[in-house]
């Protein structure tokens, strides 16, 4: 069958790169961190309370080409390097969508060099977020399905906004198979059971459902997000630093150390995955699909 090229996407796309990124006004104790004038991230420091915000700047759905996920991991390389720094925040300038996933134009039919760099991005900012000294909490402000979902995954905590929104890893009904490590590290999140049962049906759960299977950890009115992540931050800072990175890396260790011994054979499998032309006809039906708003949530 041949494969369509889907304008509805391309637009999207084109009309994301044409986009400036606004610059927050900052309050007088907070720094801009941003990695660049033209960053997707608006990245900012609270000196006084040593809690940074980073914001997924990508509209119209932020979702994770190479340039953000560069961006993401320049913002990170940059915080956490900052000895002040003991907290971040991870949410979204667009409310209503928190992350759509990985940027389907970087997997629809891809040059199998930018695809490999792409996929090494995405691993890279996993294993930073997922192993970051920092206490991370997800403020959850919108949409957030598949890789979205990952990423606040990758949080200690997360503060989910109520509303019609999505959060899961559905994978499945794309036609894709999560790689090990995003089934680790929502197995991890909500057991064995939980997560057998999404990850095969590629669930996508409402703010009520993720409440009552552990996926996030608190629902709370649009408006409230933030501020319920900032109070929340509090609790974790008060645990000192040490103690608390110490038991977050006895906690995590064994799931970043079997993803560091696969992770070469992880590009490798996904790259096989990708440039099977099976799965680029999957890939092209489920862009038919998203095309006409047929998702739905459990
Ligand atoms: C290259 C190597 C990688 C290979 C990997 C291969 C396989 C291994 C496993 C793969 C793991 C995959 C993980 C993923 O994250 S895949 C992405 C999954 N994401 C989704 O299924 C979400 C799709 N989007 C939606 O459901 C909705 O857009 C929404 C997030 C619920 C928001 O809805 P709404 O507010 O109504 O906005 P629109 O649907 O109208 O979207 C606005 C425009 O944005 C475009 N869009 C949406 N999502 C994406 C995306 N993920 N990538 C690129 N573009 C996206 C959409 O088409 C609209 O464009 P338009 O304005 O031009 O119409």
């Amino acid at each position: 069958m041949a494969l369509s090229f889907n304008p509805r996407l391309v637009r999207g796309v084109s009309r994301c790169h044409a986009i400036v990124t606004a610059k927050m006004a900052l309050a007088a104790s907070c720094r801009d961190f941003s990695a660049a004038e033209k960053s997707t991230v608006i990245v900012n420091l609270n000196d006084n309370t040593g809690v940074a915000t980073i914001q997924l700047n990508r509209p119209p759905v932020n979702s994770l080409n190479l340039q953000l996920l560069t961006d993401i991991k320049i913002a990170l390389d940059k915080l956490q390097m900052k000895k002040d720094c003991r907290g971040m925040i991870l949410t979204s300038s667009s409310p209503g969508i928190f992350c759509a996933g990985l940027d389907f134009m970087e997997m629809h039919n891809p040059q199998e060099g930018r695809a490999r760099e792409f996929w090494r991005s995405l691993q890279e900012v996993w294993k930073m977020l997922y192993g970051s000294r920092l206490a991370t909490i997800a403020a959850i402000n919108g949409h957030s399905p598949a890789g979205g979902c990952l990423l606040s995954l990758t949080c200690d905590y997360r503060v989910m906004a109520q509303g019609k929104f999505m959060i899961g890893l559905n994978e499945t009904l794309l036609g894709m198979v999560a790689p090990f490590w995003f089934q680790d590290t929502m197995t991890n999140t909500i057991g064995h059971r939980e997560a057998e049962k999404a990850l095969q049906l590629g669930l996508l759960y409402s703010g009520e459902n993720a409440l009552n299977v552990g996926l996030i950890d608190e629902l709370v009115p649009p408006e409230k997000v933030m501020q319920t992540a900032q109070v929340q931050m509090q609790t974790w800072l008060k645990i000192p630093d040490l103690a608390r990175r110490l038991t977050k890396e006895q906690m995590r260790g064994p799931t970043l150390q079997k993803f560091v011994q696969r992770q070469n054979e992880d590009v490798d499998q996904i790259m096989k995955f990708i440039m099977d032309s099976a799965t680029q006809r999957s890939l092209g039906i489920y862009l038919n699909t998203l095309k006409h708003k047929q998702l739905t949530s459990v």
